[in-house]
């Protein structure tokens, strides 16, 4: 029996590493002030050329940023160069997948015209991590997060969310986060994918956390699995894992996707990803298949405007 296992094949455009929030763990952000934003010509320059290169079975454009404060008076100008961005990805053919932090009910909205799935991750809803890891990081609060998944379900758009492991919870907190996320998604049924990622130590983060034991990655997907219902896929990221073994482990507790692959895994530049080709070698043995899959799982086309409806279903 053929058992398979997806990816989205994908590139990842950063808008830009500026962020007002400090996660203890992040080695993406820079200081505001620090980066310049994305121009549109220079998104323009690298879609042409991933178009024209390596590129015509990439499908997925990660849309991946830092944020500007909801308050700040430079957030409009944030906000509409990542919806720019979007719809620069939309007419070269490629699908958008955004994922940059909270966001208002309008501006939510506003990019499901240009997106065919959105995420934004749980993290871990325990208030505590408010005082260590999230201490300087206001668009981590949980309720604020929370709240975004059911805007995200109220406004029908496909998501992608998850956990982020290794960060100071207990596994009574993986339990609760993911009890909340079972929660919701039985609310309005748009959870797409959950996302078991474990926290790994990189070059740039501010504080000498201990990366997540990933020999425990198992147990955290079966947990997962238990609490979610069947339609829910689990992903784990295969660059995070280091081992095959670990990996092979996670697919038989049930994760079912490894994600976005692309070029880059911006928020772990440590961590390379294997090569299509190296991860069949290690999953084919084990009797997986590895195969692509697009940014939105199928039985969400419905959901799609006409227009981005009828561009899935002409790639896919
Ligand atoms: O390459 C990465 N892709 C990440 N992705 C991309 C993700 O794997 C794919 O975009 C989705 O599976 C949709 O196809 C995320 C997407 C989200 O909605 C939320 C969090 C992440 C986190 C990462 C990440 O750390 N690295
Ligand atoms: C985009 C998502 O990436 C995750 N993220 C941020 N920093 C790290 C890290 N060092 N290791 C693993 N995941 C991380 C967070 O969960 C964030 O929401
Ligand atoms: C590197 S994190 C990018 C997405 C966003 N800033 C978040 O943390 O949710
Ligand atoms: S993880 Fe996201 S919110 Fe936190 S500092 Fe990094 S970019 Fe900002």
């Amino acid at each position: 029996m053929v058992k398979t296992v997806t990816y989205s094949p994908a590139y990842t455009l950063v808008p830009t590493y500026e962020c007002f929030n400090r996660c203890d763990y992040c080695n993406f952000r820079r200081e505001p002030g620090e980066d310049e934003w994305m121009s549109l010509a220079r998104g323009r320059e690298i879609l042409q050329s991933l178009r024209e290169g390596v590129g015509p079975q990439v499908t997925e454009i990660l849309i991946l940023s830092g944020e500007v404060h909801p308050r700040h008076p430079r957030r409009s100008l944030w906000f509409q160069r990542i919806f720019n961005l979007c719809q620069l990805a939309l007419s070269l053919g490629f699908l958008p997948h955004t994922n940059v932090g909270p966001l208002s009910e309008e501006e939510m909205a506003s990019l499901k015209t240009v997106n065919v799935s959105m995420g934004l991750m749980l993290e871990q809803v325990t208030p505590k991590l408010l005082e260590t890891v999230h201490r300087h990081a206001p668009s981590k609060q949980p309720e604020r997060r929370l709240l975004q998944l059911e805007l995200a379900g109220k406004l029908g758009i496909p998501f992608t969310t998850g956990v982020l492991l290794g960060i100071g919870e207990t596994p009574l907190d993986w339990c609760n986060s993911l009890r909340e996320i079972a929660r919701i998604h039985s609310r309005w049924g748009h959870i797409q994918e959950v996302i078991l990622q474990p926290q790994r130590l990189g070059q740039r983060q501010e504080s000498q956390l201990q990366g997540f034991e990933l020999t425990q990655l198992p147990e955290v997907v079966g947990l997962a699995r238990e609490m979610l219902p069947s339609e829910v896929t689990l992903q784990i990221p295969p660059n995070l894992v280091e081992t095959p073994e670990i990996l092979l482990a996670c697919l038989e507790a049930g994760a079912r996707d490894l994600g976005g692959i692309s070029p880059r895994d911006e928020v772990n530049p440590d961590y390379p990803h294997w090569q299509s080709q190296r991860l069949r070698e290690i999953l084919e043995p084990a009797g997986w298949q590895l195969c692509p899959r697009l940014p939105v799982y199928p039985r969400f086309n419905p959901w799609l405007s006409p227009k981005l409806r009828s561009q899935v279903e002409a790639i896919s």
